[in-house]
């Protein structure tokens, strides 16, 4: 049996230890430090490309993988249109609920104003930093989207203390089954999706759940 620290909820932000304290690396603030625990496949599906699935049961709250890839500026990727690999690190917006992210509990300041004020400022500031997996990252980048997800999205600091730049960590959310396929809830705003001529794209769900919410743009 794989040992490891669970997080049982998501939180604003989990601050690590890391390359900066004396403790060592069996210390129990690293919990998403220890690398892939279970065996990962990634097969194909009939209607959404390739997805992931684990060969093991994954215990709810265990860290499952980190997005990984090339650490870009978003102004970099304007002109990118046709890159499924991105992921926006976008730590204040789910820490404030907005653009839709779910609202996470934690009580970090980040950001002054009453709730309206930082809410309609920060929806109206872009991401500054990406993480593009398109040429290159690991199995995390084949996770497919699902209204009703399994894994959930966790912004860990360990190694700094920059928001913008976040490491991005999954975690099971649930109890998940061996071979049942893992997913996250990407949390796209609708419309917010362009083509070059800066025409919004759409593209349909078929996570198959019942709370799914028809187009993941
Ligand atoms: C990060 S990739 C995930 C891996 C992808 N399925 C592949 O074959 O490489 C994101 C892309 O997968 C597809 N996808 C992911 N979740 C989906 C869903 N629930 N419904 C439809 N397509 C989905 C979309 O094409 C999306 O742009």
């Amino acid at each position: 049996m794989v040992e490891f620290f669970r997080l049982i909820k998501a939180k604003d932000v989990v601050y690590e230890c890391g390359p900066g304290c004396s403790c060592g690396s069996k210390c129990i603030n690293r919990v998403s430090q220890h690398g892939l625990k279970f065996q990962l496949e990634v097969y194909r599906t009939k209607v959404k490309g390739w997805a992931v699935r684990s060969w093991d049961l994954i215990p709810a709250g265990a860290p499952v993988c980190e997005y990984t890839g090339l650490l870009r500026r978003n102004a970099e990727m304007d002109s990118v249109h046709d890159n499924d690999y991105i992921f926006d690190i976008d730590c204040l917006h789910t820490m404030h609920g907005i653009d839709g992210r779910e609202k996470r509990e934690g009580d970090v300041p980040v950001t002054s104003g009453t709730p309206e004020q930082v809410d309609a400022t920060l929806r109206e500031s872009d991401t500054e930093f990406c993480i593009d997996a398109g040429s290159c990252g690991n199995v995390t980048r084949f996770i497919n989207h699902s209204c009703e997800p399994n894994l959930f999205v966790q912004c860990i600091l360990s190694s700094h203390h920059d928001l913008r730049l976040a490491r991005i960590v999954l975690f099971a959310a649930d109890d998940i089954d061996p071979m049942t396929e893992l997913t996250y809830d990407y949390a796209y705003r609708l419309g917010s999706v362009t083509d070059e001529d800066g025409n919004v794209k759409e593209l349909e769900c078929h996570c198959g759940t019942s709370e799914c919410r028809g187009r993941l743009y």
